[in-house]
């Protein structure tokens, strides 16, 4: 992640939307401040009153109104700032939902998912509360003791010196510790990030754990990055125990200051005992308001760690169309063509002026050693990445011509995870079509054989499959996918054969099914099985990033000695009748 700083000006730009609340919040608390420091003076009346023989019962009436009143201008207040938090925090969830989901491929192969769902969930929450709390008692802190120095001034500027110099020994202590605080809340986010990486990693895997018998390293490892996040919370803690101590030390300094020095000058009849108490009385209610203040800036320190990761994680790029080009007319081209396609993941390149066509109806089956680049053909056709230089057409028209939108409408894909999610067999088919023609859907369920599995579901389509297809097996599961994108109609079909999820009679299943959809729509396979390779109209081999032969199956037994020794060494797998569904 690259390295990106915020000002604390960003945090304040948090809230700008939401100035309103802020200002009557600011107005509210200290509306209520206001009538909190009236009910000492109507105690005293009260006080006053009953020692003079006087009725007691108007000032005590008006306390308990004083009272109610502080009290609900408060609620209220804190109701707002509440409030404002939760939709600060809405709209950045929302913003940086909308970001993930939409980053550059390259973008995930770079970073964990837990990290990224921590940026969403953990990082905001830390910034609610700052976003509630902090800056409203930073607001309100400042404005009343903004106006205590002004009293103060007025009173007594000799004083008002003193109590300064003991603030501004507090401000000089508690900003040597900002920057560090600052650190230990980014460190202790950044490890929760990685907790959460770690989790997801597991938990995504639960299978190979326990088949390895890995829970207790796994827990070990978590637990490892969770020490990390309470060394890092500790030290924050650590931080702030010291700031509040310099900032309580510099509340009892000033008061002390203001009483001895100003009792030297009430003994030395430079100044009245009316106006040392006054100045006691204004003292406090400058270092109050202002330990607020330092406790909120350090607060908002500890923040800006959380908003650092959520900075970081908007900016990460999206996928963008480069600008669109003249794409020359569609005419009676093939359904895709890929021209000198150059492409590498880092430096090293994977593809080397790949040349490739699939004609509008057929079968075109890409075959080629373990890490040859047949799933990097998928990818760049599918848009998910772009190639570094050479053409990809759809149906004659250049892939920027069309935009990545439009090529992935004509395309469908399934890969070799052919992913479920959690939800009824209905929705698994529709997800590409949510609004499905019940008709249609019946179609693709006949093309895909998946009638059986229907009719065994407890519910029938309506019937529930879990996350990851828990209650599909994963030859169903590649059916289910096989039917998803046969129905959105798509030009082209992208199909990456798994090796071993189908039994002998699946494959012959899949590759009825294959047929069928090479019927409907241009279809390019990558196959690793010799089932998969007899029915195909043509077959690419692929090797060295460039297809070193092309033809069919017999052909190329008779002229690609790579294509004998990929069938030969059972990297075609041929069908194994012995083994059983999975
Ligand atoms: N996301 C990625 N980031 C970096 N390198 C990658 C990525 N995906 C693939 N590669 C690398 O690119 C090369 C081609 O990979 P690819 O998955 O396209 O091969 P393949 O022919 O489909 O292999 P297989 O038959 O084993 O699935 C491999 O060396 C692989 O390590």
């Amino acid at each position: 992640m690259t390295e990106r700083r915020v000002r604390f000006t960003d945090m304040l730009r948090l809230a700008s939307g939401h100035r309103g609340t802020v200002v009557v919040a600011v107005g509210l608390t200290l509306a209520g401040s206001g009538l909190g420091l009236a009910q000492p003076l109507v105690a005293k009346q009260a006080i006053d009153a009953a020692s003079g023989g006087s009725a007691v019962w108007p000032m005590l009436a008006g306390l308990a109104g004083l009272f109610l009143a502080e009290a609900t201008l408060g609620a209220l207040a804190r109701f707002l700032l509440e409030r404002m938090g939760e939709r600060i925090v809405l709209g950045l969830r929302r913003s940086l939902v909308c970001n993930l989901l939409r980053l550059r491929m390259r973008v995930y192969d770079e970073y964990r998912t837990g990290d990224l769902i921590s940026r969403v969930t953990t990082d905001t929450t830390v910034l609610r509360d700052v976003t509630a709390q902090a800056l409203v008692e930073l607001a309100t802190g400042g404005l009343t003791a903004v106006a205590a120095v002004a009293l103060m001034l007025w009173l007594d500027p000799v004083l008002l010196l003193m109590v300064a110099f003991t603030v501004a020994g507090a401000a000089v202590v508690v900003s040597s510790l900002l920057a560090g605080i600052r650190l230990a809340g980014e460190r202790t986010q950044a490890a929760i990030g990685v907790v959460a990486a770690d989790l997801e990693r597991a938990l995504s895997a639960m299978r190979m754990v326990r088949a390895n018998r890995a829970e207790r390293r796994e827990a070990d490892r978590i637990g490892e990055r969770l020490d990390s996040a309470c060394t890092a919370g500790v030290r924050t803690a650590k931080l702030a125990s010291v700031m509040s101590s310099a900032v309580e030390l510099a509340v009892q300094g000033s008061f002390l200051i203001v009483l001895v020095v100003g009792g030297m000058r009430v003994a030395g009849d430079a100044a009245s005992l009316g106006e040392l108490v006054a100045f006691l009385l204004y003292a406090s209610y400058l270092v109050v308001p202002l330990s607020t203040v330092f406790r909120s800036i350090g607060l908002i320190q500890k923040g800006m760690g959380a908003l650092v990761r959520i900075t970081e994680a908007m900016d990460l790029p999206i996928e963008r169309d480069p600008p669109p080009v003249r794409s020359p007319e569609p005419g009676d081209a093939p359904a895709l063509e890929l021209r000198d396609v150059w492409f590498g993941y880092r430096e090293r390149p994977v593809l080397r002026g790949l040349r490739l066509t699939v004609p509008r109806r057929g079968q075109v089956a890409l075959v080629g050693r373990s890490g040859a680049g047949k799933s990097t053909v998928l990818a760049l056709v599918a848009r998910f990445y772009d190639p570094e230089s050479g053409e990809i057409r759809f149906d004659g028209q250049l892939a920027d011509a069309l935009g990545r939108d439009e090529c992935r409408r004509r395309v469908a894909i399934v890969d070799q995870s052919a992913h479920a999610v959690h939800g009824s067999l209905w929705d698994n088919l529709t997800y590409a079509v949510p609004g499905a023609d019940p008709g249609e859907v019946a179609r693709v369920i006949g093309l895909t054989s998946l009638d059986e599995v229907v009719a065994r579901m407890p519910g029938g389509l309506a019937g529930s499959i879990s996350d990851r297809g828990g209650t599909l097996s994963a030859g169903e599961r590649q059916r289910v996918a096989i039917a998803r994108a046969l129905l959105t109609r798509p030009s082209l079909l992208l199909l990456d054969e798994p090796t071993s999820h189908l039994d002998a009679l699946t494959e012959a299943d899949l590759a009825r099914v294959l047929a069928a959809a090479a019927g409907e729509c241009a279809l390019l396979v990558i196959a690793h099985r010799l089932a998969t390779v007899r029915h195909a109209d043509q077959i690419v081999v692929l090797d060295g990033g460039v297809a070193a032969a092309t033809g069919t199956h017999e052909e190329l037994l008779g002229h690609s000695a790579l294509y004998r020794r990929l069938v030969a060494s059972q990297a075609l797998a041929a069908p194994d009748v012995t083994r059983g569904k999975v």
